[in-house]
């Protein structure tokens, strides 16, 4: 007698069953073909670059615009981020360095940009993550350069003046604080909120209304806080949801942040610029002279051709009294007929100026 399900939630179960099973060995089809394509690449030479950025995101493209539902849209992007991630690591594992430790939301740039299957490598301090690249310690660096609330991250700047590193892509995160708890912890027993005074502060009517009896003791990053919260029977801690995974805690609750939307913009640094999408942003670093009309100088070959300044950012170069360097973004591509225009005649207008790089524009999350 052929065996029948009891009921039809344990057949629907079985039905899914047989679907992974499908996926799992399709999956393993695929590692094999993206194993071969690594055999190529090293076949070519050791200049040969394992990661492809452009093709990941063809890839994803094709797929999310071909997506007919009900798998959820963003879900598509996320696991074949995570499948490309894993297809990768087979050829040869992309090291990663960003501002750590782990579980901070540079952290989760960094896994969004490259899936879970990249080697890690978190940095004390912002320049240390541009060493990691330079000294070819990691193919890339994740930096945080810009908070909706707390705006530019000046170290960030100031490490380009110095460095031979390119950026080439951009990532933008919103930053929703979680509540993080022991797993057997309830809100009303918790004593001790741990946070970076940041995220505290991101939080206040929140924790007010929610956690009056709490003491908030500060940390020096959101990570340690989950850390701190981990080892204290009645501590609770304010961080990212990454940082309960690491830290074995549960999401007590998820987006509390007095502001909604709070968001940080993070630069990708590397060798090489990226090729033009038709969706790009260029990041320049130009020095003017202290003197009347320097930033008319700088500005005035973009604005005659149309080209539309995102941002404009100055700093002290540090080398010499009163002379500035500015950091600029502007939509398109260094490769694109107005700009490499307006850059030639920029290079003639200023002491100096150099295109950090174009790379797509990333849209919000
Ligand atoms: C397989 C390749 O290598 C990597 C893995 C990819 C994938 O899994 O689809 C895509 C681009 C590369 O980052 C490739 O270059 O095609």
């Amino acid at each position: 007698m052929i065996p029948m399900p009891s009921d039809p939630l344990q057949g629907l179960r079985q039905a899914i069953d047989r679907v992974d099973d499908e996926l799992l060995s399709l999956l393993n089809r695929r590692a094999a073909l993206a194993a071969e394509v690594g055999h190529l690449k090293t076949a070519a030479g050791p200049e040969a670059l394992f990661h492809a950025p452009k093709r990941e995101r063809e890839v994803l493209a094709r797929l999310e615009a071909e997506n007919g539902g009900p798998f959820p849209a963003p879900a598509v992007r996320t696991i074949f981020q995570e499948i490309m991630s894993a297809c990768l690591s087979l050829e040869k594992p992309l090291r990663v360095a960003f501002l750590g430790p782990e579980g901070t939301f540079t952290h989760l740039a960094a896994r969004h940009q490259f899936g879970g299957s990249s080697q890690s490598l978190p940095q004390g301090t912002i320049q240390a993550v541009f060493q990691a690249v330079e000294r070819a310690r990691a193919e890339y660096g994740v930096v945080p350069v810009e908070n909706a609330t707390e705006g530019a991250v000046d170290s960030t700047l100031d490490a380009f003046l110095d460095s031979p590193l390119r950026i080439c892509a951009e990532i933008l995160l919103p930053v929703d604080q979680a509540l993080l708890l022991r797993p057997e912890l309830d809100l009303g027993a918790v004593r001790r909120v741990y946070s970076h005074p940041q995220a505290l502060g991101q939080c206040r009517r929140w924790l007010e209304a929610h956690l009056p009896q709490a003491d908030r003791i500060e940390a020096p990053s959101t990570s340690e806080a989950a850390r701190l919260a981990r080892e204290d029977a009645e501590g609770a801690a304010v961080a990212s949801e990454l940082a309960a995974e690491l830290f074995g805690l549960k999401v007590a609750e998820t987006r509390i942040q007095d502001l909604a939307a709070n968001a940080t913009r993070f630069l990708v640094l590397g060798p090489k610029a990226a090729e033009p999408t038709g969706r790009d942003r260029t990041t320049l670093l130009a020095m003017a002279q202290d003197g009347p009309g320097a930033l008319l100088h700088l500005l005035e070959p973009l604005a005659r051709r149309g080209l539309n300044l995102s941002r404009i950012q100055s700093r002290p170069t540090r080398r010499k009294l009163w002379e500035y360097a500015f950091f600029l973004d502007i939509e398109g591509h260094a490769a694109d007929a107005p700009m490499a225009e307006a850059l030639a005649e920029l290079k003639g207008a200023c002491a100096s100026m150099k295109v950090l790089g174009s790379y797509p524009r990333a849209g919000e999350m």
